[in-house]
This record gives C-alpha cells, structure tokens and sequence, in this order.
C-alpha cells in the first residue's frame, strides 16, 4: 500500500484524475487535489473519500490535501443581429459546430429567450437539464457540444411573455452553468437592442462579437443600430457574417442575388469592422439545419462558408490568448 505509485494509481481512479503530486513523508500522506468545478459539497465529500480511503493504511497516520481551484475564464462570443430571421440561430450553431470540430472546446447558450430554437437545431429538443447546486448541468448534443437554451426549460411552442428583467435573470442562469472544460461559448442573442443584449453586454462581457446580417438595406440598417450598442459598450468586434448571400439553383446551378450582394461587406468596411465571410441561400443548408444536422458537422459544399468563418474567428481568439 506504502508504495507510491499504488498509492497515486488508487488516488487516479477515486479522484478521477484530479490528484496529483502524492508524498508521504513522517506518516503524512499529502498530495494536491484539482477542485475546479465542483462545488463546495462535491469537494468537501471528494476529499473525505480519500482521507477516509488512505489513513489508517499501514504507515500512513494523516492525510494532507491542498485543493486548487484553475481559475478558467469563459471567453463569450455573442453572436447578434439587429432584427430577427436572418439566420443568427443557423450561424451560432454552425460556427460552434465548425469551432469544435477544429479543437476548440465550445460551449453553446441559445439566449433567444423569446424564441429559442437551438433545441431544434441541435437535436436535443425534449431534454431536461439537471440542476446542481443551483447551477443547471448543459445538455451535450450529439455532435459533443453541451449546450443550454430556454427552450429545454419550458414546453415546445409554449409562448414566454417575460418582462425584461426576468428575461435577463433567466440568461445569467443559462451564462453561469456549470460548463466545466469549456473555454469558449457562443451565445446566440435575441434579434435587436433589448434587455438581454444590455444584460449580456454589463453583466456577461463577452470577449467579442459577430453581428449577422442579410445584404438587404433594412437588415443593414438594422445591423448598424446592433454594431453600435456593442460598440458602445467597447464590446470587441469579431467581424460581421452575410447570410443568405446568394441564391445557387439546385436545378440549373445559375447563382442569383434576391437580396442584392455585396452589401455587407461594404458595409463592413464602411464601419472599419472585419468581414468574416458569405454564407449563400442554400435549401440544403434550411434542410439540414432544420432537421437538426447543421452542416458544419460535416465536409459538404454547404458547411464550407461555416467552416472558414470558423477559421477566422479561431484565428481571432488565437490572437487575444
Ligand atoms: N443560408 C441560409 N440558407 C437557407 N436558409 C437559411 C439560411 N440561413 C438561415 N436559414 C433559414 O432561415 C430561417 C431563419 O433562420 P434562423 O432561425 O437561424 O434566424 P434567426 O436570425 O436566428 O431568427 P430569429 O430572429 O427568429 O431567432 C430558418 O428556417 C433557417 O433554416
């Protein structure tokens, strides 16, 4: 039992990993325990658990742990649009998607408290998250992603009338869960100017953010009033994404421009704001997305534009450290 590597081998497996550095010296086992995450309870039993497992071991009178909390800060990655149904929800699911699958360990928050649709989006419409000392446990989709959004918490197609301040209570419940090995989380912002935007932006701080637009005039103009509350509030900005950019027929292939073209970039550029790509109209990507298989999970011709946003905020986050 005395020996050490026995001794930290039985420590692994009852700590799942989160002791280190055993020493016994006088009678004295001590070794280091890596609390971030639990809460006050789980650490507390974790380490009677191996105070009750060691001492009294032959040689072993006292057992000494020092605990460590890592202190992880979540990078928040607001993604936002100045009015509603132009593709914000699709663009927050995909980007995740496409962050995880390059290795980063993303997180994903549908704040759309009003209309909450990353359950549908996602796949894990119908599931309940537990709660753990007051703090909800994220749902991990079948892509890997833990996620949360209002829409696990109510009824599907229940209607949430909710005055400003409980819908911002409401978003901090889902911002502060426990998100464990997650270092990035895109939330996924109601459309406009509202209470959660301002909750998010006091309260949340997020690292930056990615304003969706369609290329038509209104949703620039909208998406300018949006730019410049995040602006206001010297909220970094990733860049802006053009959705629904062009239209490529399934039948003959012609790409045409329902909405104009162009018009976001320039619109970009005029407010001195990266551009981070172009996403086109695409059944294939309503389809998918719809039925819950956002494309990014996957190397298709409609996951490509996601996947190379991706790669720029990736190289974004990269360059804040
Ligand atoms: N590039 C695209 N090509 C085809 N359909 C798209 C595209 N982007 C989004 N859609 C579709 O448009 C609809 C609205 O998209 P989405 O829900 O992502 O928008 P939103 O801005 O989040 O809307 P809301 O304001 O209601 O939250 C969805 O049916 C979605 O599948």
């Amino acid at each position: 039992m005395t020996e050490l590597s026995v001794i930290f081998d039985r420590l692994s497996t009852l700590s799942n990993g989160r002791a280190s550095a055993p020493r016994l010296r006088d009678g004295v086992l001590s070794l280091v325990l890596d609390v971030t995450d639990l809460g006050q309870a789980e650490r507390d039993a974790l380490a009677a658990a191996i105070t009750a497992e060691f001492k009294g071991q032959p040689e072993i009178e006292d057992v000494r742990i020092a605990q460590t909390a890592e202190k992880r800060s979540l990078r928040i990655i607001a993604v936002a649009s100045g009015k509603g149904g132009v593709g914000k929800s699709t663009v927050s699911a995909n980007l995740a998607i496409a962050l995880h699958r390059r290795g980063v360990r993303v997180g994903l928050v549908d704040a759309d408290i009003y209309g909450p649709s990353q359950p549908r989006l996602m796949a894990t419409e119908g599931a309940k998250p537990q709660a753990e000392e007051k703090q909800l446990v994220p749902i991990l989709s079948g892509v890997g992603i833990p996620m949360l959004s209002m829409g696990h918490l109510v009824e599907p197609g229940q209607a949430i009338a909710w005055r400003g301040p409980m819908a911002a209570s409401a978003l901090g419940q889902l911002v502060d869960a426990k998100w464990g090995a997650v270092d990035v989380l895109v939330v996924d912002m109601p459309p406009g100017t509202g209470d959660v935007q301002l909750s998010m932006i006091q309260k949340h701080k997020p690292a930056g953010v990615i304003i969706v637009s369609t290329p038509q005039d209104l949703a620039l103009i909208d998406a300018t009033r949006a730019v410049n509350l995040f602006d206001q509030a010297h909220v970094p900005m990733i860049g802006l994404v053009e959705n629904m950019a062009g239209y490529i027929c399934p039948h003959c292939g012609e790409v045409s421009d329902p909405f104009g073209s162009g018009g976001a970039q320039a619109a970009a550029s005029q407010m001195e704001m990266p551009f981070l790509g172009r996403i086109p109209l695409s059944i294939g990507i309503r389809t998918a997305s719809d039925a819950g298989m956002p494309p990014a999970a996957e190397d298709g011709l409609d996951g490509a534009p996601f996947l190379a946003i991706a790669r720029k905020v990736a190289d974004w986050l990269a360059a804040q450290g």
